[in-house]
């Protein structure tokens, strides 16, 4: 490997977080002369960031961690057109008040792993809409438009597949290429940015905005992406993954976060720690060493690490300590996540499948029916006969509270009210 000269360049590297850079030596030199400043944009398509995207956030943590100036991009305006990168089809339209809900739930996130303000290595959020809405058709063809290849943006492999299967792609989708690369050329004039990131999703839309500045502004940009993060099972993480995935505690308690990882395959470990957790790389290599029952002492420190960072260390070590006195002593918890049922309803008596499903355990009705059926459901430890099992008042412990449970590792308590 290249010996860096510059902090960001040699951790990231060294980190595993880099799958492609455009000029690693380059962009090296100018992080070792100066602060210098770098963004990454997100579009407001859900109102939560998720775990994929949690690598991004490290790679602005370490950008200002060694001293230089992270930017986060709200896509305020790019999410009114729809990222089509190796996406199958188009992203449905999102009206402007549900993306500015999204907007508002994915900037509380930034807060926990950056410090902004005004100070020089201060992070800055910026949304694209304010540059963005406002653009005028028959100028922006004129100054932006004609530096863009058709050939070039349809030989991109972002948009390959969607091409070669004959599948529908918009005007709209295909102007989202333009807009991105803007936005680089926009942060260069307004804030000297140099740097763009983002998964390697993203490359394309990154090189072609590091193409616009050196045409518009004479600018000297620089592309850098992570890889984009699989589990050893091949399941890219990402919304639309099944379970505790979401950054915003309103969508997935510390506790279902903690287990998210506890639940990490014996295989990535390592690369884990690594990536989303600021471990010295010894000690990573220590842990990472454990074999058999021991490896999972490694999954608790993992686990407790990345919820420290995403919820606070306190809350880290709250789920740490409820998961211990649930596996570990069988006891309830009091620290489980808890809804609250009507007395009443419980009197009448509610089938399992309905409670499995209001208590978050399953996505929809029919999952719950699913994992009863396949015995994962349970009611007080024990499994669920069947879904035509009804829950009552007489499965409610001195305390009020009954428990359920989807297989052995996901518990929520019910409270009656
Ligand atoms: N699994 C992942 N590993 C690494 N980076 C990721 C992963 N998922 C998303 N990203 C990156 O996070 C940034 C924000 O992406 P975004 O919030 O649009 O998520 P997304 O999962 O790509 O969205 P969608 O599910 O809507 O396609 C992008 O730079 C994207 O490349
Ligand atoms: N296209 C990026 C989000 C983004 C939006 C605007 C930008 O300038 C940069 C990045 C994504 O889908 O993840």
């Amino acid at each position: 490997m290249t010996a860096f000269k510059s902090d960001f360049m040699r951790i990231v590297h060294e980190r595993g977080m880099v799958h492609q850079c455009s000029d690693a030596t380059r962009l090296d030199e100018q992080l070792a002369s100066g602060v210098r400043t770098a963004y990454i944009g997100f579009d407001c398509t859900a109102d939560s960031l998720h775990v994929g995207s949690l690598l991004q956030i490290m790679m602005l943590r370490w950008w200002q961690k060694t001293g230089h100036r992270p930017i986060t991009l709200m896509g305020g305006g790019t999410t009114k057109v729809g990222d089509p990168s190796f996406r199958d089809e188009a992203r449905p339209l999102l009206s402007d008040e549900q993306i500015n809900t999204n907007m508002a739930g994915i900037k509380q996130v930034f807060a926990k792993y950056l410090k902004f303000g005004n100070g020089p290595t201060d992070a800055v959020m910026v949304n694209n809409a304010d540059w963005l809405d406002s653009l005028l058709y028959i100028p922006m063809l004129r100054e932006v438009g004609r530096h863009f290849s058709v050939n070039r943006m349809l030989s991109m492999d972002s948009v390959k597949l969607r091409l070669e299967r004959d599948q529908p792609f918009s005007f709209l989708e295909f102007n989202y290429m333009i807009l991105q690369s803007y936005d680089f050329a926009e942060l260069h004039k307004r804030q000297n940015c140099i740097l763009q990131m983002g998964g390697s999703d993203q490359w394309g839309n990154i090189v072609m905005g590091v193409d616009l500045g050196r045409r518009l502004q004479s600018a000297d940009l620089f592309a850098l992406t992570t890889p984009l993060i699989a589990t050893s099972s091949g399941a890219k993480m990402g919304k639309t993954m099944a379970g505790a995935v979401w950054l915003n505690a309103e969508r997935v308690s510390a506790y279902d976060f903690w287990q998210y990882w506890r639940n990490t395959e014996d295989e990535d470990v390592g690369r884990f720690l690594k990536l989303f957790t600021e471990m010295p790389l010894d000690e990573v290599a220590r842990l990472e060493a454990l074999k058999g029952q021991e490896i999972n002492e490694a999954k608790k420190v993992l686990a407790t690490e990345i919820t420290a960072l995403a919820h606070g260390r306190k809350a880290a070590e709250e789920a740490a300590e409820t998961a211990r006195r649930t596996f570990e002593e069988g006891a309830r918890a009091d620290t489980l996540p808890t809804v609250s049922v009507p007395r009443a309803r419980l009197a009448a008596g509610v089938a399992a499948f309905e409670l499995l499903h209001e208590a978050g355990l399953a996505e929809s009705r029919n999952e719950a029916r699913k994992l009863i059926k396949g015995g994962g459901g349970r009611l007080n430890d024990k499994p669920i006969a069947g879904d035509t099992v009804m829950v009552g008042e007489g499965d409610l412990d001195s305390s009020g509270t009954l428990k359920l449970s989807a297989g052995r590792k996901r518990h929520v308590l019910v409270r009656a009210v």
